[in-house]
C-alpha cells in the first residue's frame, strides 16, 4: 500500500483492491481491528503524517476528502448506497462519478477513521455458513486530495489525486455458504461482479499484449467495474491484494485464484497523470480553472468542426462525382460491347440471307429443270408405259420405285430448304408430304399390278405360245419392229396393235432388237413423271387453288392408271373365258393343244393322232384359272401359261382401248377371232420368245392405212367363200374405216380420256 500512498501524495491516483474467496480475511485486511489496523487506517495515518510534513516544508496546503459507499444487490439489479450519509439514492454517471455522493473533508487520521467506522456500521453484512459476518456488498472508500492555492483575490481549490480502496465481497460456493433465498441472490450478484472484474483485467492484459486486439468493454456489465473504468482500462495504477484461506479444504479456491490473478501482474499502466485532473474536475465541478478550461475547449471546438464539415461535404461531392463517372464509364463500355455484338450478328445474318438466296436460286433452277423434264415426259402417253415390255417389268418396277424414292427425297429436300427460307412453305410442305405419301401408295399399287401382269406375261414368254396365229409371225414381227423403230425415232405416240395375216386384228407384242432398253426407258419415266408432278406441286409458289388443281390432276392420273389396269384385268378374264369357251365348244384340237403342252404333255401331243383331252377338263381348268386370277391370287406355274397366252394380247389391247369402248370391243372381238383361228406351229417357241409389245395405236394405224390392210382383206376374201367372203370383206372394210377414224383422231392422254 505504501507505493500507492506515495504516488497519491505525489498527485497520482491509485486503486487498491482486495480479492479472494469468502471468509478469506479481505475485510479484515482492509479495515482490520482496533488492535490490528487494516490498510485504510494505516493509509490515513500515513497521508496525514505526510501532509503535516509537507505543510512544515512550506509546501502548498492540501485538503483531503473522504467518501464511502457500497454497491449491493437489489433484486436483479444493483444500487449504490452512501455509507457516510443518509442519501436515498446515488446515481453512477457516465463519467464514472457518483451523483449525490457525500465527501467528507478530513483533517486528521482520527477523524477519518471515525468516519470509516461509522460507515462500516452501515455496510451490509450477513451470516453465512462460510463467514459469520460475510460482506454482501462491494465497499469502496475514496480519499481525494485537493491542493489549496491562495491568490490575491480568491482561493482556488486545485483538484488532486484520488486514492481508492475497494473491499470486494468474496466469491461464494453454494455448498459452502448454504445460501438460500435472498442470500442466494446476493451470492449470484457477488460472483457475477467478481467474474466481470476478472474479465476486465483479462481483457486489459490481452489488449496490452496485442495492441491490434480491441479492448473488450466488459466493465459495462457491472456497476463496480463501470466506476473503476479508468483503472480497468490501464490509465491509473491499481494494486491487487489476494486473500486466501490456509485450510486444505480451501485448496481449490486458493489454487483457482492464484492461477487466475497471477497473469495480472503483467499489466502495465499508462496516462496516469492526464486523467487525474480531469477526474477531479468532474467530481468537484467547482474549480474555476477547470470550468474555464472546459469553456475554452467548447469554444475552440466549433472552428475545426466547421472546416471538417466543409471538407467532408467536398469529399462527399467529389466521391459522388467519382461514382457517377465510374458508372458512366461502365455503361459506356457495356453499350459498346453490345453494339459490336449486334453488328457482328447483323453481318452474319446478312451472309446467311445471301447464302439462302443462292440456295433458293439453285433450287429454282433445279425446279425449272424438273418442270422441263416433266413437260417432256408429259408428251408421252401414259398408256405406252403400262403396255411396255412386260419381260422387264420387274426390273423396271424396281428402277421406277428407286427413281420414285429419289424423286421423293429430292422433293423433300427442296421442300425443307424452301421451308427454311420461306415460312409460308412450311405449312405447304406438311400438306404435300401427306399427299406424297398418298401418291406413294398409289404408285406402289400400280407397280404391284404391273408386277402381277408381268408375271403372267413372263409365263407366256417362257412357254410355247400355242395361241399364236398360223401366219408367219416372224415376218410380221420384222415389219412391226421397223414401224416401232420409226415411231420411237419420231417420238410420237404409238399403239401396240397389229393385224393378223388373215385380216383380223391381233394384239401382237412389240418386237425390238433391244426391247429391254425401250421398256426400261419407258418404265423409268413413270415414277419420274409422277414425281415431277409431286415436285411441281410441292415446290411451286403458285396459289393454293392452282396447287390443288395440280394435286387433283396427279391424283386423277394415278387413279386413271390404276383404273386402266383394273379394267385390263377384268377384260383379261372376260376374254380368257370367252376364248376358252370358244375353243372348247368348237372341239378344235389345236385350241386344246396349248393346254396339253402346258400340262407337261406338249411333246407327246405334237402328234395330232393322239387322243384329245376331254372338253370338260379344259373348261374346268380355264374357269378355275380365271376365278383365281379374278381373286388376285398367284396361279400355279402349271396352270397359268395357257391362260396368260391368251390374256397377253387382250391386256395390250385394253391398255390402249380402255378409254374408247368401241375400239376396245373391236380389239376384243378380233382377239377372240384370232384365238379361235390360232393353230399349232412349228416355230411357235421361237416366235413367242421374240414377242414384244408395240404401241397399239401405232400398229393399228400402220396396218389399216398401209398396203398390208389390202393384202389382209384380200387374203381373208380368198380364204372364205361365197356369201361368207362378201360378209368378211364388208366387215373388214367397216372395221378398217372405223379404226382409221379412231386412230387418226389421236386419242388424248390416258388421264384425260376418262373425262
Ligand atoms: N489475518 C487474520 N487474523 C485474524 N483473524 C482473521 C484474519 N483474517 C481473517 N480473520 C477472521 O476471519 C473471519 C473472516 O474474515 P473476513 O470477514 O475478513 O473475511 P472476508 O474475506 O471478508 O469474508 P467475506 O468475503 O465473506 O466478507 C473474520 O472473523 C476475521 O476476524
Amino acid at each position: 500500500m505504501n507505493p500507492l500512498v506515495d504516488e497519491f501524495l505525489g498527485g497520482k491516483s491509485g486503486l487498491l483492491v482486495a480479492m479472494g474467496p469468502t471468509g478469506s480475511g479481505k475485510t479484515h485486511t482492509v479495515f482490520g481491528t482496533a488492535r490490528n489496523p487494516g490498510l485504510v487506517p494505516l493509509t490515513l495515518q500515513k497521508i496525514f503524517t505526510a501532509a503535516d510534513e509537507s505543510e512544515g516544508g512550506n509546501q502548498s496546503p492540501r485538503l483531503f476528502y473522504l467518501s464511502m459507499f457500497e454497491i449491493l444487490c437489489e433484486g436483479k439489479g444493483e444500487r449504490i448506497l452512501d455509507l457516510l450519509s443518509d442519501a436515498a439514492e446515488l446515481v453512477l454517471q457516465q463519467s464514472a462519478t457518483i451523483k449525490g455522493l457525500k465527501e467528507v473533508a478530513i483533517s486528521s487520521a482520527m477523524d477519518a477513521e471515525s468516519l470509516v467506522s461509522r460507515g462500516m456500521l452501515k455496510r451490509s453484512t450477513a451470516a453465512t455458513d462460510a463467514n459469520s459476518e460475510s460482506s454482501r456488498s462491494q465497499c469502496i472508500i475514496t480519499i481525494r486530495a485537493v491542493h489549496k492555492t491562495v491568490d490575491q483575490q480568491s482561493e482556488h481549490q486545485i483538484s488532486g489525486s484520488v486514492l481508492t480502496i475497494a473491499d470486494l465481497a468474496g466469491a461464494e460456493r453454494k455448498k459452502n455458504t448454504g445460501n438460500k433465498g435472498s442470500r442466494l441472490l446476493e451470492s449470484n450478484f457477488i460472483n457475477n461482479t467478481s467474474m466481470v472484474f476478472g474479465l476486465c483485467l483479462r481483457a486489459l492484459l490481452d489488449h496490452q499484449k496485442n495492441q491490434k486486439k480491441t479492448l473488450e468493454k466488459h466493465f459495462k456489465n457491472s456497476m463496480l467495474t463501470r466506476y473503476l473504468k479508468d483503472y480497468l482500462e490501464g490509465r491509473k495504477k491499481m494494486t491487487l491484494i489476494l486473500n486466501v484461506k490456509p485450510g486444505e479444504d480451501d485448496y481449490a479456491d486458493t489454487s483457482y485464484l492464484l492461477r487466475q490473478a497471477s497473469p495480472y501482474m503483467k499489466i502495465r499502466y499508462t496516462s496516469l497523470d492526464e486523467s487525474s485532473d480531469l477526474v477531479s474536475q468532474k467530481r468537484t465541478n467547482v474549480s474555476l480553472v477547470c470550468q474555464e478550461n472546459k469553456k475554452k475547449r467548447k469554444v475552440n471546438k466549433p472552428e475545426p468542426e466547421v472546416v471538417t464539415a466543409e471538407e467532408k461535404e467536398l469529399q462527399r461531392v467529389s466521391r459522388s462525382e467519382q461514382i457517377m463517372k465510374n458508372l458512366f464509364n461502365a455503361l459506356w463500355t457495356v453499350s459498346k460491347q453490345k453494339i459490336s455484338e449486334s453488328e457482328v450478328a447483323a453481318k452474319s445474318m446478312r451472309e446467311l440471307l445471301k447464302d439462302k438466296d443462292i440456295e433458293i436460286l439453285e433450287l429454282k433452277k433445279e425446279l425449272d429443270d424438273l418442270k422441263s423434264r416433266w413437260s417432256h415426259v408429259k408428251q408421252n402417253d401414259a398408256a405406252s408405259i403400262a403396255i411396255s415390255s412386260v419381260s422387264q417389268t420387274d426390273l423396271a418396277s424396281d428402277a421406277a420405285l428407286d427413281n420414285f424414292h429419289l424423286s421423293t427425297e429430292l422433293v423433300q429436300k427442296i421442300s425443307e430448304e424452301c421451308t427454311y427460307s420461306d415460312p409460308e412453305m412450311s405449312s405447304a410442305y406438311c400438306d404435300m408430304t401427306e399427299k406424297s405419301a398418298d401418291c406413294d401408295t398409289s404408285v406402289a399399287n400400280l407397280i404391284d399390278e404391273q408386277e402381277l401382269s408381268s408375271r403372267y406375261l413372263k409365263k407366256e414368254a417362257c412357254t410355247p405360245d400355242v395361241t399364236e396365229p398360223k401366219c408367219d409371225l416372224k415376218k410380221e414381227n420384222t415389219e412391226i419392229m421397223g414401224q416401232v423403230g420409226n415411231k420411237e425415232s419420231d417420238g410420237s405416240e404409238s399403239s401396240e396393235q397389229t393385224s393378223a395375216p388373215d385380216g383380223g386384228v391381233t394384239h401382237a407384242p412389240s418386237h425390238l432388237d433391244d426391247p429391254s432398253e425401250l421398256s426400261y426407258t419407258e418404265l423409268r419415266i413413270v415414277p419420274c413423271n409422277l414425281s415431277a408432278q409431286f415436285t411441281d406441286i410441292q415446290v411451286s409458289d403458285k396459289a393454293p387453288m392452282e396447287q390443288s388443281k395440280e394435286e387433283l390432276s396427279s391424283n386423277t392420273e394415278v387413279e386413271s392408271i390404276q383404273h386402266d389396269v383394273d379394267i385390263k384385268e377384268m377384260k383379261q378374264h372376260d376374254y380368257q373365258s370367252s376364248s376358252q369357251q370358244l375353243n372348247c365348244d368348237a372341239g378344235d384340237v389345236s385350241s386344246n393343244q396349248p393346254f396339253l403342252e402346258l400340262q407337261g404333255m406338249g411333246a407327246a401331243h405334237q402328234n395330232p393322232d393322239e387322243p384329245v383331252p376331254e372338253p370338260e377338263i379344259c373348261e374346268h381348268t380355264v374357269k378355275e384359272a380365271a376365278a383365281e386370277h379374278a381373286h388376285g391370287r398367284h396361279l400355279p406355274d402349271e396352270g397359268l401359261p395357257q391362260t396368260k397366252a391368251s390374256i397377253a394380247p387382250t391386256k395390250d389391247c385394253q391398255a390402249e382401248g380402255t378409254a374408247d369402248d368401241q375400239k376396245e370391243n373391236i380389239c376384243q372381238e378380233e382377239a377372240n377371232e384370232d384365238i379361235c383361228a390360232s393353230k399349232p406351229r412349228e416355230n411357235t417357241k421361237k416366235t413367242s420368245s421374240r414377242r414384244r409389245l408395240l404401241p397399239v395405236a401405232s400398229m393399228m394405224l400402220k396396218e389399216f392405212t398401209g398396203p398390208a390392210i389390202d393384202a389382209a382383206d384380200t387374203k381373208r376374201a380368198m380364204d372364205g367363200g361365197g356369201a361368207k367372203t362378201l360378209s368378211g370383206e364388208q366387215v373388214a372394210a367397216g372395221r378398217s374405216d372405223a379404226l382409221i377414224r379412231l386412230l387418226k383422231a389421236k386419242s388424248p392422254p390416258m388421264r384425260h380420256r376418262r373425262g
